[in-house]
């Protein structure tokens, strides 16, 4: 019998439900895995009730539900655990802890946290000098549901705490309104776990006032133990005596004795309104660079009362920012939260980063970590926010960070429009934050967002750093444009043909022609051609007014990085892109560089642009 040929809509129906199928079964096993480890939670946890006058017995966390929360009672959990504290001399430990203080290994980083670290950190071998690396990061990686299947397994069978991270599980499942109620109820018992567990491992006892409610548990650590030991959902804290971060505190401790401190810190509506999407580990984190980006984000993590240390260049500098809550040359006007730390010296700085930022020019980025590195655990992930491409290797910041900081570490990379003088002021700001490992993307989407940071995600590195770095030259000509006194026409027409170039070269680098719609590549291209805070935008207006990049360059305190990044860009250009007349197909880029070489002036660029061969608006490379 002639087999009868499926039409295409029949096909494309196959294909979907085939795709639907494998979604669904992927979507069973965390649920099969979060019942199984549920069940075996439940088993552990009667068991271990019944002898909770042995030091190891695990409290119950199941009790917390969000209706005896509300209700203001306290909560079963809160009793078993302060049982259980008492019982143990202090704080009831888990399998994991125990095993990592019997075997001499530091746990959790500063703040003896005990719960999962996630797979970013597999690379450290579970342990080293950093603020988690342990638990359930068992080297490779996982992603996904699979990861949190595994991370909530391990964390309900290692320590109380680690308990919590059920909950990302929960939200893998699709159950929004459920999480968000178990969030509710669980976060001021997630802070005061965590206080508990920072108190733990200085040596401290705890008094358990779950009822008491996060904020109080946060406001009453910091208060009592000068130490930013507990956090607005998921950002615990370090408390770790001896060398740099002794020093830290101390600092912490001598501001606050002027009593000036705790003016700023205050749970945010994430914390109170337990829409924090809280993290199953303590969180501590290293800026580097204390420009007008570095002081913005820090600015961004003290809002969701994350501690930050601040790494900038000099110790005048970290003694001014320390002193003022200020400082001296960026961000002027800008008042930092007292909890923000500054210090010229990377080890102090980084010995217990959770995660490192880095926030310093590409031109500059190399010659910065050069000396930063030796210093920089093992394993420790870093967010990039940098934007722009190194004139003398051609790399963008993906390249130059596993160059510099090595290939076994995790990286992200922020961008989109982001003016950091917005963000300071707190004023609604959203960006993309694009990795190749994903679960380290989403955290820091964790971390960073609030009500007025919204982070996205992304896969797509090469495309959101492409978008990061080419939108600054179209600035710079777009800057040119209004300098010359050109309309509305030629602006909207060369920010959209400069928005072709740029599609056209991430998609050549490997990038998604997608991700170039996106906030990384048009929005920031829009914010940056328009936005009269933008430093590319207003070198460009000085060029297209007749000043001369000596006199520019020589005028200006700011870093422009487009002027750098026309250069490399144009260089880039002819090394990869290998097809006819380039010239035509990057005539933006190439006539910035010219212009910024000295061969051109701004005018004639324009000309050129505008007298160039007749041709079809759109083409793929
Ligand atoms: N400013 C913004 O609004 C903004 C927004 C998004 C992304 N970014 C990106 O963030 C990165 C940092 O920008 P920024 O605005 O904070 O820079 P900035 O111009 O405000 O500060 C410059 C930074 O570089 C350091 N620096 C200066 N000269 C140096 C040198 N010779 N060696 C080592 N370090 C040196 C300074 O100490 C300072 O930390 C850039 O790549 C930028 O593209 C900035
Ligand atoms: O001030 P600019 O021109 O460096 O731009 C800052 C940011 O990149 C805008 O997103």
């Amino acid at each position: 019998m002639e087999r009868v040929k499926p039409t295409a809509s029949q096909t494309a129906t196959r294909k979907l439900l085939r795709a639907r199928s494998s979604q669904r079964s992927r979507l069973q096993w965390p649920l099969l895995r979060a019942l199984a480890a549920a069940l075996v939670y439940l088993a552990t946890a009667t068991g271990a009730a019944a002898a909770s006058t042995t030091p190891t017995a695990r409290p119950r966390l199941n009790g917390s539900s969000s209706s005896q929360q509300r209700g203001g009672a306290r909560p079963a959990a809160a009793t078993t655990a302060a049982a259980a504290a008492s019982s143990s001399g202090g704080v009831p430990r888990g399998r994991h802890q125990e095993r990592r203080q019997q075997s001499g290994t530091r746990q959790g980083g500063s703040s003896g946290w005990v719960g999962p670290s996630p797979s970013y950190w597999g690379s450290r071998g579970g342990g080293g000098g950093g603020g988690g690396g342990g638990g359930g990061g068992s080297g490779g990686r996982r992603t996904g549901s699979r990861r949190h299947a595994a991370a909530a397994a391990a964390a309900l069978s290692s320590s109380r705490g680690g308990g919590l991270a059920f909950l990302p599980m929960i939200s893998g499942l699709g159950a929004q309104r459920e999480r968000r109620e178990h969030q509710r109820s669980c976060l001021p018992l997630l802070c005061a776990l965590r206080t508990e567990a920072a108190a733990a491992a200085a040596g401290r006892r705890r008094v358990w006032r779950p009822r008491r409610g996060a904020a109080a548990v946060a406001t009453r650590a910091l208060t009592e133990d000068g130490e930013a030991s507990a956090t607005a959902g998921g950002a615990g804290a370090g408390a770790a005596g001896g060398g740099g971060a002794a020093k830290l505190t101390m600092r912490r401790r001598q501001r606050r004795s002027s009593g000036k401190d705790l003016g700023d810190w205050r749970p945010s509506l994430y914390m109170r309104e337990g829409l924090f999407q809280a993290l199953p580990f303590p969180v501590r984190i290293t800026v580097m660079g204390g420009g007008n980006f570095g002081l913005a984000l820090s600015l961004v993590l003290a809002r969701n009362q994350i501690p930050t240390t601040l790494l900038v260049r000099s110790d005048s500098v970290a003694e001014h920012v320390n002193k003022h809550n200020e400082h001296p040359n960026y961000l002027k006007g800008i008042k930092l939260p007292q909890h923000i730390v500054a210090t010229a010296d990377p080890k102090e700085a980084l010995r217990d980063a959770t995660f490192v930022i880095h926030a310093v020019p590409v031109q500059y980025t190399r010659k910065f970590l050069e000396n930063v590195v030796p210093h920089m655990p093992a394993g420790t992930p870093i967010l990039s926010v940098s934007k722009g491409i190194e004139t003398s290797s051609l790399m963008l910041m993906n390249d130059i960070l596993k160059d510099l900081c090595g290939t076994e570490r995790s990286y992200a990379f922020l961008s989109g429009p982001s003016f950091a003088r917005e963000i300071a002021m707190n004023q609604a700001t959203a960006v993309v934050i694009a990795s190749d490992d994903s679960c380290l993307a989403n955290d820091m989407a964790k971390v960073l967002s609030s009500p007025t940071f919204r982070c996205f995600t992304s896969k797509d590195v090469v495309g959101v750093e492409v978008g990061g770095a080419v939108k600054n030259v179209i600035a710079l000509a777009a800057g040119m444009c209004e300098g010359l006194g050109l309309g509305t026409n030629a602006m909207a027409g060369l920010v959209t043909r400069g928005c072709g170039e740029m599609r056209r070269l991430a998609i050549i680098l490997g990038g998604k022609s997608r991700t170039l719609s996106g906030l990384s590549g048009v929005g920031d291209t829009f914010g940056t051609c328009f936005g009269p805070l933008s430093r590319n935008r207003n070198f460009g207006i000085r060029l297209g007014k007749g000043e001369s990049m000596e006199e520019i360059l020589a005028s200006s305190t700011e870093v422009a990085e487009g002027v750098d990044t026309a250069l490399a860009l144009a260089d880039l250009i002819r090394k990869t892109d290998k097809s006819y007349r380039i010239d035509l197909k990057y005539a933006i880029i190439f006539g910035v560089a010219e212009i910024l070489k000295g061969t051109r002036f701004p005018k004639e660029g324009l000309e050129d642009l505008m007298t160039m061969p007749l041709k079809a608006e759109m083409y793929d490379p």
